[in-house]
């Protein structure tokens, strides 16, 4: 058994504490809002995110980010990416914790992955990160329906420790080393579910999003590539299996909130309508940044980031990227 403190208790933070429950471990949530600790400490529901899916007894919540991690052995960091800096600013991270990082993005105007912040601004080695990534989406990992993942890390034996920490009888983790390939995989695949999501609120079929999927793991790959990351990774968990979990899956929000443009409502009033994060909203543009930087075409990110800034309609979005000048496939 081991200590563990999940920081953040939207959706994601509050599945994967439960899944460490399952795992007995002794599982500290850390919530911002105390209304939020006192009906999981008291009612074990976290009704903003979960309905009435009961929260193992032995979850225990905290508000103050000193007392959640006070002991940990595991920091869990499962707040959204933009706001991971901020965050790491204020909380002190216990000496020789192994940290595990949830957040699916890359860092606007650094353009840095998540674990690259996490060194940034605490000082921790890569050998002491790991990134937890894979086709999760909350709800169905919440109600224990089988899943796999991918616990990236450049140090094999923390990929190892973060791996048997996870693995249940519902939910099993792989390892993997390429953690650029890993975080930009998960990164990258929300931006393709947004303009999945555009053609299906459009009303196009399945045709259409599996050459979407398709066509943006090929821009997924160039980027990988041109970055370091190992190739391979994108056909794994984190690659393939992600993409296809998120761009199919109603369940997904950056599928929806694409689905909401293609239906016709702008990118302020489907924002204004949710509390929950659809990172690739703002990822997009920390994508697009990298494309440039490393002189790669991403025809579908460039026209989700301009969708996002309003200089493009859903249906110029399709228009513009079928009418690109014909190419063989693998180029
Ligand atoms: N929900 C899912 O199915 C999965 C989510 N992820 C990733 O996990 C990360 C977190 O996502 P979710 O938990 O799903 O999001 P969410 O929107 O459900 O919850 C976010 C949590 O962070 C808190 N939060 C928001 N802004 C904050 C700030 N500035 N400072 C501190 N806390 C703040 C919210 O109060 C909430 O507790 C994202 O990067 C997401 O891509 C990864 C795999 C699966
Ligand atoms: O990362 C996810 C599934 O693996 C969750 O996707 P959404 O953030 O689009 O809901």
């Amino acid at each position: 058994m081991s200590a563990v403190t999940v920081m953040g208790s939207g959706s994601w933070g509050t599945a994967m504490a439960l899944t460490l429950c399952d795992n007995d471990h002794q599982v500290t949530l850390w919530a911002r809002r105390p209304e939020v600790c006192h009906k999981i400490n008291t009612e074990h529901r976290n009704p903003d995110y979960f309905g009435d899916l009961r929260l193992p007894d032995s979850l225990a919540a905290v508000d103050d980010p000193d007392r959640a991690m006070d002991g940990a052995e595991f920091v869990v960091l499962a707040v959204p990416a933009q706001s991971l800096r901020e965050n790491l600013g204020r909380w002190t991270i216990p000496d020789g914790a192994i940290v595990v990082s949830l957040a699916k993005g890359v860092e606007l105007g650094t353009e840095l992955r998540m674990s690259e912040v996490i060194t940034q601004v605490t000082g921790i080695g890569a050998d002491r990160i790991a990134v937890l990534t894979g086709p999760n989406l909350s709800h169905e990992i919440a109600e224990r329906q089988p899943a796999a993942a991918v616990v990236a890390s450049t140090e094999q034996e923390t990929a190892l420790a973060v791996q048997h920490l996870f693995h249940t009888a519902t939910f099993r983790p792989y390892t993997n080393n390429d953690v650029i390939g890993c975080e930009l995989a998960g990164a990258a695949k929300n931006v393709i579910a947004l303009a999945v999501g555009v053609a299906a609120g459009m009303g196009y079929g399945a045709n259409s999003g599996a050459s979407m999927i398709t066509r943006g793991l090929a821009e997924i790959i160039r980027l990988g590539e041109a970055m370091g990351a190992d190739p391979h990774t994108f056909s794994g968990l984190a690659g393939v299996g992600d993409l296809v979990a998120t761009c199919s899956s109603p369940l997904s929000r950056n599928r929806t909130f694409g689905e909401e443009i293609g239906r016709g409502r702008t990118v302020a009033e489907i924002t204004a309508s949710t509390r929950q994060v659809a990172e690739g909203v703002k990822s997009c543009k920390s994508i697009k940044a990298l494309a440039e930087e490393y002189g790669v075409e991403m025809p579908i990110t460039y026209a989700v980031c301009a969708v996002i800034d309003g200089h493009l309609g859903p249906d110029a979005l399709v228009r513009a990227l079928l009418s690109r000048a014909p190419k063989a496939e693998r180029t």
